[in-house]
């Protein structure tokens, strides 16, 4: 399950202190600093991120990953070049460092004009450079600092002059949270490279007591499913985000993109505690807790975009490719369209011909995805033509990050709450909406059957309530996408014909059916999701699926065209709102 700690010491801690540690020249003592609450203006609620670290021209690590983490993380980027490098996926060519005087100028430049919320630090080079950044930020303290001790690349070129590593280990009390990889925390803490977790963890916590410095172990270089990282605090006390392991080569910058994504996301933080401040005497502190959020956002999101890293095609495929920053943007503005639905504005087929109701080949167009075969066949010609007109829909659900997760064991309990919350909700008003169905029908055996339906959703609403919902922390309330399924089914069944109503109640078994055919086919004994995966697949519910079939072919059948086209473009509605309600939980949470 998620956010469980891994090593028997490290759980997340419910104790809000403030960040581990003050930034450079502020007070060690770990009371706020005047400049922290002085330097956030009142009306800002986009942190303002400084990255100060070297290049990469070919745009997945340094400080041109820095930018676009920064934006993706919900920030205004900045940067101040430490080092210029010639490099690519494939490794580092050639390194020019312009003279400390310019470093200065561009700090100053940045410093007269904007306030910074938060800095990363990346690649410094030489001891010059790192004693030239830490004098400045002395002098001019910035609240959140997030150091990336830059040393080697994936590629394996150095980034740090050797000699420097004692500049280096000098700086990390100064700042607030470093991000060490596995090599990096072990010559901060003059130690051989962990080989396990537990290993990591007590290197980290011993360097967090040593510098009042949170720590991230990151788990990229370790082995073990879980690659995810867990922040160290001074104090003892840790918070762990999972992040299932991916077999991928695009995992150049990841360290970049991390430690910016966690300033950002600190900067954010903090920017929400100044906002509370305006109203309140409280000041604007970032507690361990905040620090747990913005780890468990940056992870999260960073996994992502490993996981469509590949899809960019950037490099030779020689080296280690870059990450998609821009994934989760793409993914939630696709899901935002507010654009009218495709087969809801189609007339015509892709041949001409009039989609008009009088024979299952003019009914809805041709899905550019073939459907396959379902594993609860179609009763007829005309549910055949829906089925395969769903086609492209079918495989997209397949395909969502939920679906994927929820059947290999890797999704987050967060997720499946939000899921099973809003499932809830969904099955009272899909109750209603077959009872309304029922009422309608015109034969005995439909009124029953639908009937009958209506008494098992109502019953398994209740059994989820009393189940898994019954100790967990509920929204209370449906998300825009259950209302508008929900309000869409009664609406279909109770205003529009009966042939529509049934055939928009169709998918919610249908699909679920299938769904639930392949979901439980993952199943395993250790499956986290074991016992839910359980529930799907059964024989009755399968039988019930093929008489909801029975009875839309029968419906279509006595239907007119017009009614049948109705009926067709109601099924494909309810197919992707099923699509979408897959998918809501993680366009809520992340
Ligand atoms: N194969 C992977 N699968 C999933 N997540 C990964 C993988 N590799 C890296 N990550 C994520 O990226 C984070 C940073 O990666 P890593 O631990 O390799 O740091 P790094 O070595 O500093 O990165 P860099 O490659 O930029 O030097 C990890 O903590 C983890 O969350
Ligand atoms: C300027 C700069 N900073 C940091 C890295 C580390 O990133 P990676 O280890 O992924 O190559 C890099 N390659 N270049």
């Amino acid at each position: 399950m998620a956010e469980q700690p891994t090593a028997p010491s490290c759980a997340p801690t419910s104790n809000p202190s403030t960040l581990s540690n003050p930034a450079p020249g502020a007070s060690a003592s770990g009371t706020p600093r005047a400049p922290q609450t002085a330097q956030v203006p009142q009306a800002a609620r986009v942190p303002r991120v400084l990255s100060i670290a070297g290049t990469d021209p070919s745009g997945g690590a340094g400080i041109q990953a820095d930018l676009k983490s920064i934006a993706a993380s919900g920030g205004y980027g900045m940067c101040v070049t430490t080092s210029l490098v010639a490099q690519n996926t494939c490794g580092v060519r050639e390194v020019f460092t312009p003279p400390l005087e310019f470093l200065t100028a561009q700090l100053a430049a940045v410093f007269d004009d904007v306030t910074v919320d938060a800095v990363k630090i990346g690649m410094l080079g030489d001891a010059d450079t790192i004693r030239t950044v830490r004098t400045w930020l002395s002098e001019h303290p910035v609240p959140v600092v997030v150091l990336d001790p830059v040393m080697i690349a994936s590629s394996g070129d150095r980034l740090l002059q050797a000699e420097a590593e004692q500049a280096l280990r000098d700086l990390v009390p100064l700042v607030n949270v470093i991000t060490p990889n596995i090599p990096e925390l072990a010559v901060l803490c003059e130690k051989e490279p962990a080989q396990t977790f537990d290993e990591a963890h007590e290197q980290a916590a011993n360097l967090a007591a040593a510098t009042g410095t949170t720590v991230i172990v990151k788990g990229g270089h370790l082995c073990g499913q879980d690659a995810g990282n867990t922040a160290v605090f001074p104090d003892g006390t840790c918070a762990h985000v999972r992040t299932p392991r991916l077999d991928s080569r695009n995992t150049h910058g990841t360290g970049c993109s991390l430690s910016s994504s966690l300033a950002t996301r600190l900067g954010v933080e903090l920017l929400q505690h100044a906002e509370v401040a305006e109203h309140t005497a409280e000041q604007s502190v970032l507690t361990s807790e905040d620090t747990h959020r913005a780890l468990q956002w940056s992870t999260r999101w960073l996994h992502e975009s490993i996981a469509a890293g590949a899809g960019l095609q950037v490099g030779s495929g020689e080296g280690h490719g870059p990450v998609d920053h821009a994934a989760r943007a793409r993914r939630l503005e696709a899901a935002a369209s507010a654009y009218p639905w495709h087969h809801l504005l189609a007339t015509t087929d892709s041949e001409g011909n009039t989609l008009d109701g009088t024979s299952p080949e003019r009914l809805l167009p041709v899905s550019p995805v073939p459907a396959g075969e379902a594993v609860v066949k179609p009763a007829g010609p005309w549910t055949a033509a829906l089925w395969a007109a769903g086609g492209e829909t079918w495989h997209q659900i397949l395909d969502l990050p939920f679906v994927r997760a929820l059947g290999d064991g890797t999704l987050d309990e967060d997720l499946f709450a939000f899921y099973l919350d809003q499932d809830a909700l969904y099955l009272r008003d899909y109750s209603r909406a077959l009872a309304t169905l029922s009422a309608r029908a015109d034969t005995a055996e439909a009124q029953v059957h639908w009937a009958a339906g209506a008494h098992e959703a109502i019953a398994a609403e209740s059994q989820l309530h009393e189940g898994w919902l019954a100790n967990r922390a509920r929204l209370g309330g449906p998300s825009p996408i259950t209302m508008g399924y929900t309000n869409f089914l009664r609406a279909s069944a109770a205003g529009d014909d009966y042939v529509v109503g049934a055939a928009a109640i169709l998918p919610c078994y249908w699909l679920y059916e299938e769904v639930g055919a392949v979901l439980s086919s993952q199943n395993h004994a250790d499956h986290p999701y074991a016992e839910w995966l359980s529930m799907y697949g059964g024989e009755e519910f399968a039988a019930d699926v093929a008489r909801s079939l029975a009875e839309v072919e029968r419906a279509f059948e006595a239907a007119s065209p017009a009614q049948r086209v109705r009926a067709a473009q109601a099924y494909l509605s309810a197919c992707v709102y099923e699509r979408e309600f897959f998918d809501q939980a993680h366009r809520a949470l992340r």
